[in-house]
């Protein structure tokens, strides 16, 4: 569940404050954030995962102000209750591609669990690619073992930026299936914001900046 309250935001030596939408996400409750481009799409992403502070305003996450949180205590929040998903996947160089969803379960004092994880390659169509190291891996792999690093701890609120960016159709459908699957399977709250009007019609809730 995610409720944000008349947050606002201005980066450090800039004039404009961006003001956002209030945001009212009961459990289950999937989002598409829309707009043009350089009007704050990706900031009100980070601001949800708390990497950024706002000016002002409140972001309430599954119940917790997270806000009011310790830089420490965000992180170990975040850690275990958000799924960031990136344009660029922030996968480990010198692992694999288990090993790095393997360490991403360990930091986030989840168990190891590998009929998961083969599940969600599987899922991902990324089978054949379970021993490639980071660099053999060509940039729609990388996309895609992005999504499995950002789902593998079932994180309660998944926030994507233009996950399908670089995807061709095929798996443009089977990236955004996983993540509405994922999100409904663990009860979890999926926000998306991207251009890639591919995707539009699988959202019912969007809002445009
Ligand atoms: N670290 C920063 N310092 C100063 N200004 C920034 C910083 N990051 C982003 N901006 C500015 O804030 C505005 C919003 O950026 P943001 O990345 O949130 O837009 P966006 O809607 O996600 O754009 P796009 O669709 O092109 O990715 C832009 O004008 C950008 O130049």
């Amino acid at each position: 569940m995610i409720q944000t309250d008349n947050l606002t935001f201005r980066y450090k030596k800039t004039e404009c404050t961006f003001c956002f939408p209030n945001i009212d996400l009961k459990e289950q409750e999937n989002l598409l954030i829309l707009g043009k481009s350089g009007i704050g799409k990706t900031t009100l992403l980070h601001l949800l995962a708390g990497l950024l502070p706002p000016v002002s305003g409140k972001i309430v996450m599954e119940g917790v102000d997270i806000n009011s949180l310790s830089h420490g205590q965000l992180d170990k929040f975040r850690g275990q209750n958000i799924g960031l998903v990136f344009q660029k996947s922030h996968a480990v160089q010198s692992l694999n591609t288990v090993e790095n969803l393997q360490a991403r379960l360990f930091f986030s004092k989840k168990s190891k669990n590998n009929i998961l994880i083969n599940n969600l390659l599987n899922q991902l169509g990324l089978d054949d690619c379970k021993k490639s190291k980071v660099n053999e891996l060509s940039e729609g792999q990388l996309q895609r073992l992005g999504i499995a690093l950002s789902v593998v701890h079932n994180p309660k609120v998944i926030l994507a930026d233009e996950p399908t960016s670089n995807l061709d159709d095929d798996n443009c459908k089977i990236v955004i299936e996983l993540l509405i699957n994922q999100a409904k399977r663990t009860n979890a709250n999926l926000i998306v914001i991207t251009h890639d009007h591919r995707i539009k019609s699988l959202f019912s809730n969007s809002i445009i900046l």
